[in-house]
């Protein structure tokens, strides 16, 4: 599995101050190399000189723009700077000063924008500085080059953004100001970010990936030193993108952490137990032990009550079937140590779910709750007494906010007043509703709460693993470790079954014993690639199948 650093931006600035106070690097040189890193990706992706506008902001996000502006004028484009007239740090100052002595600058506004933009504009006018709403003159910029173009305003050309579009906030890949969840028309819209040294939350998570365009991360000589943080904790182990196996993880390696040794026993691949529920609703539990299988367990058992057994009678042959009608039968069955993992929840019923947790969670034993179990959990009154870092909760949003509701709170925006007066004599209140909802918006400040935050703060509250799923999933271990699984690009997950396949291939990787946040995020990506090997018009009984491809494919 391909394990890339994500940091926020303390970290990032943490990490720049530190090279900078040892005197391995000073902040001109990390400028000139951010500046240079944007530039070069320019020109790999439009390789013939053209016409750009590059917009510097007041800070050092504008510094790497008065070095992209240089750059790309000693390379033939033709540059247009447009920059705020403000005194910025002493970095940007000699930037913009080297910039000041081959072209002009004019005033960065809005108005000025409806010239001629020619062939590209680079956003560098906030990066990881950006802690507040963009003000009007700003947010009509933003606004344009998500492509509004107002009277007299020409369309803008593809956009490039230094180190994020500006108005995001870096740390949670919300938009500061903006309504949460709604994406919203005239957000700006980036063909390409460059970032530096490693991509944060924010790019990966909510509006990052959807306003980012493609995401670069470019190298600019800053050491992957192992900070600790004031809990001792090594920053460079904390937050892993696990999106893209690195190719290098080959057999000829020795063995993928995927692959099964020749010569080895069923037994040594483990034995997962899929819990199923009453007649009518096996299809989820059948979904979960097929993955299973698929995602390489040596042994899968389909456990119904006995008179739920006849409805699971059929392919695959491979898999077992047990009948299993309550908390005593589970608790002997779980006395059998190869048993090796629990997949409880998919199509289980909450009645059925509610009983038998508590002889799994007594048991120790490793476990994907999911689905009903997880409703179960909201409701029992033990609360999460006996959940231990072997345990992998797995709910969407909504199960998200059943059972911790305080801190999915924190990720909605202000709620908003009705779009109309709700009746004459209310309209008073309304106005007063309208006002405050819009001060709550203007009074945002970064860094935003983020889903990366809630899933942390749930897995050190609840002792499990917590997979928060959505095209941002968050996997986060209670011990503080996280690991994020973006991918935007696979929107027929959004399927019926698609979570029981994913809860029956974590089961799986548990059950050949991968540690519970490994198997968490290494399931997350696996089922990811298998929406993307099959593609449009998928259901959710093709990801099991299309497995075999994506071992195939990461060179097993
Ligand atoms: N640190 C380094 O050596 C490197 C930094 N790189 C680049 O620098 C930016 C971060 O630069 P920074 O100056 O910290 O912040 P920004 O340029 O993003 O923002 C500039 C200042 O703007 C103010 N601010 C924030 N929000 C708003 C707003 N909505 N409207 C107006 N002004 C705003 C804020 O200052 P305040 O004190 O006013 O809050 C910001 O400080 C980073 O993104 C990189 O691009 C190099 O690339 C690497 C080396
Ligand atoms: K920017």
């Amino acid at each position: 599995m391909g394990w890339t650093e994500v940091l926020t931006t303390a970290e990032m600035r943490g990490l720049e101050t530190a090279a900078m106070a040892g005197g391995a690097v000073t902040g001109l040189d990390l400028m000139e190399r951010a500046g240079a890193a944007v530039a070069g990706a320019i020109r790999l992706r439009w390789p013939k000189a053209g016409r750009v506008t590059v917009l510097c902001g007041p800070g050092n996000n504008g510094g790497d723009g008065y070095v992209v502006a240089r750059h790309l004028a000693q390379a033939g484009w033709q540059v247009r700077v447009l920059g705020m007239d403000n005194a910025p740090g002493p970095d940007a100052a000699v930037m913009k000063r080297r910039w000041a002595a081959l072209g002009g600058i004019e005033p960065l506004t809005a108005a000025a924008l409806g010239k001629e933009a020619g062939d590209l504009v680079v956003d560098a006018i906030f990066g990881t500085g950006m802690t507040r709403p963009l003000d009007r003159e700003m947010a009509l910029v933003s606004r344009w080059m998500g492509g509004w173009t107002p009277v007299r305003t020409v369309t803008p050309p593809p956009v490039v953004a230094v180190d994020a579009v500006s108005g995001l906030c870096l740390d949670s890949g919300a938009w500061l100001g903006g309504v949460r969840g709604e994406p919203g028309g005239s957000l700006p819209r980036a063909a390409l970010t460059v970032t530096f040294h490693a991509p944060k939350a924010g790019h990966l998570l909510e509006l990052g990936p959807v306003l980012g365009g493609e995401l670069v991360v470019a190298d600019i000589g800053l050491q992957t030193t192992p900070f600790r943080d004031a809990e001792g904790q090594i920053w460079s182990e904390r937050t892993l993108a696990v999106m893209v196996p690195p190719r290098h993880l080959r057999q000829d390696r020795g063995l993928h952490p995927l692959g099964k040794r020749a010569g080895s026993h069923k037994f040594d691949h483990g034995h997962a137990l899929i819990v199923a529920g009453t007649a009518g609703q096996g299809g989820a539990a059948r979904l979960s032990a097929r993955a299973a299988l698929r995602a390489g367990a040596g042994l899968v058992t389909l456990a119904p009550p006995a008179d739920a057994m006849a409805e699971h009678f059929g392919p695959p042959d491979a898999l077992m079937r047990r009948a299993l009608d309550d908390a005593a039968a589970l608790a002997r069955l779980l006395g059998d140590d190869r048993l090796r993992a629990v997949c409880l929840g998919p199509g289980c019923g909450t009645g059925r779910a509610a009983d038998l947790l508590e002889p799994l969670l007594a048991s120790g034993r490793p476990a994907v709750l999911d689905a009903d179990a997880l409703t179960a959990l909201a409701r029992r009154p033990a609360g999460f007494e006996g959940l231990h870092k072997g345990c992998v909760l797995t709910p969407h949003m909504g199960e998200f906010r059943r059972l911790f509701p305080d801190l999915a709170a924190r990720l909605d925006p202000p709620p908003r007043p009705p779009a109309r007066p709700p009746s004459p004599e209310q309209e008073i209140a309304w106005t007063i509703a309208l006002q405050t909802w819009r001060q709550a918006l203007a009074d945002m400040r970064g860094p935003l709460y983020s889903r990366l935050d809630a899933a942390r703060e749930a897995a050190a509250r609840s002792g499990a693993v917590v997979l928060l799923k959505g095209p941002d999933t968050v996997i986060a271990a209670p011990d503080g470790q996280a690991r994020i699984h973006s991918a935007f690009d696979v929107p027929w997950l959004a399927t019926a079954g698609a979570g029981d396949v994913l809860a029956g291939i974590i089961a799986g990787l548990l059950a050949r014993g991968f540690p519970s946040l490994v198997a968490a995020a290494t399931g997350a990506f696996l089922h990811a690639a298998a929406a993307r090997r099959f593609g449009p018009g998928l259901i959710a009984d093709d990801l099991p199948e299309q497995l075999p491809g994506v071992f195939r494919d990461l060179g097993l």
